[in-house]
């Protein structure tokens, strides 16, 4: 049996669904084993691969969330990107098969699939319907000041810790909400045009938006919940009774949620020309990692399409909340009715296709965005902090920010 050693960072409810696919995957064929391996966090993951890689044994498929996408990218040699990989393998592979939205994200501008789009999300807002109902709300709040008014009512209703929070601050309120918003993050379409792109998130929606969450966070209508998933424990305690997060949380809500709950739209501010535009993805995708035999390839080809059977991206798909990434399977989806009873589970789909993309809603590729991310996070909580003003911290994030694209470009070779 040829072993394939798979890393991710998956927890709860998607760990067990990452485990069930390499036990199916096992028990479907006898020449090949895939053995799944947790490596910590996304960020963790990412650089215990690259670490491995550089001592000669990294993985054969390794789970990268999107933002880990430019620095793959660049580590030419290391990875074998998937259209090569499937082609090599004789493996039959039709990349038009899978939902643009998802595969703009990670292939090259002729449309070469470079990684597969395993667990795409889209942020969507989780509420706590029995908490609308105690508080006396009767609609589930569209924008950002109605959020803002809810969350007060919330904390007066008994959530006195927390009226809204969210989890990964820099995704949910600078990188979304810039797309949603049809502003740029960063300029050369937020990178995805070119390495040579400069931020540019420090324009007067981000900057307002940020100044409304410092104002919030004083008395707890907003409660800051941290830089990665961490915080998502709130909204399942019952603790922060609005929340925003990946669709992907779908699947610990639902084993731990104890009252009603749906996902609704993010909100957005009514007076932005154009909003909401339309999201874009989050989640991660499947490397192949270089330097692997052809057998060893032949077997990582075959899991992939084992992946994309569309009985088992519908399965993966009601089981966490991530998107299912054929077109066939959404079709199917739609055509079982499984949306009239679950809608909350289309609301990142509707998100990701609301409008035609634009510029500033393609998606995102900008090098270092680990390091990047968890600069901004830093700034914005020293602006959440009041050490400085909401401007005065974006200002900064995109200023340091910037010098760290500029020493990518230098380093990386693309
Ligand atoms: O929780 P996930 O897997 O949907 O990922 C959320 C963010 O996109 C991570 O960068």
């Amino acid at each position: 049996v040829t072993e394939i050693q798979w890393w991710h960072a998956m927890t709860g409810a998607n760990n067990d669904v990452i485990v069930k696919l390499a036990n199916d995957f096992n028990a479907s064929q006898s020449d090949y084993k895939v053995i799944p391996t947790y490596k910590g966090g996304y960020a963790d993951t990412i650089n215990a691969g690259i670490a491995a890689f550089r001592a000669g044994n990294a993985p054969h498929i390794m789970q990268v969330f999107e933002v880990g996408t430019a620095t793959m990218m660049a580590a030419t040699g290391a990875v074998k990107p998937v259209y090569k990989l499937m082609a090599d393998a004789g493996e039959k592979f039709d990349p038009s098969a899978y939902l643009p939205a998802i595969t703009g994200y990670y292939s090259t501008s002729k449309g070469e699939m470079l990684s597969f789009p395993f667990n795409s999300s889209s942020t969507v807002m989780w509420v706590n319907l029995d908490a609308l109902k105690k508080a006396n709300i009767a609609e589930i709040p569209k924008t950002w000041p109605q959020v803002f008014e809810d969350a007060k009512k919330l904390k007066a209703a008994g959530y006195t810790t927390c009226g809204f929070s969210g989890s990964w601050v820099t995704w949910v309120n600078l990188e979304q909400l810039s797309a949603w918003h049809n502003v740029p993050l960063a300029s050369k379409a937020n990178g995805l045009d070119g390495f040579d792109t400069v931020l540019e998130f420090n324009g007067p929606l981000q900057v307002k938006h940020l100044e409304n969450l410092v104002e919030l966070q004083k008395d707890k209508t907003y409660d800051y919940a941290g830089r990665t998933n961490t915080g998502e424990g709130r909204f399942t305690s019952g603790e922060c009774p609005i929340y925003l997060t990946s669709s992907a949380f779908f699947g610990n809500v639902k084993a731990q949620a104890k009252f009603n709950f749906t996902a609704a739209p993010m909100p957005y501010y009514p007076d932005a020309k154009g909003a909401p535009q339309n999201s874009i993805i989050g989640g991660a995708s499947l490397w192949i990692m270089g330097g692997k035999s052809a057998e060893e390839y032949k077997g990582v080809a075959k899991f992939l399409t084992f992946l994309s059977d569309t009985d088992r991206q519908i399965w993966i798909h009601k089981a966490s909340g991530y998107l299912p990434i054929t077109k066939a399977a959404y079709a199917k989806a739609k055509e079982e009715g499984f949306y009239k009873d679950q809608p909350y589970l289309e609301t990142p789909l509707l998100e990701l296709t609301n409008k035609e993309p634009t510029e500033n809603s393609r998606g995102l590729r900008l090098g270092n965005m680990v390091q990047l991310r968890d600069m901004w996070s830093e700034e914005i909580e020293q602006a959440l902090a009041g050490k400085k003003t909401a401007k005065q911290a974006l200002d900064s994030a995109v200023e340091r920010g910037n010098q760290m694209l500029r020493q990518f470009e230098k380093t990386a070779v693309h």
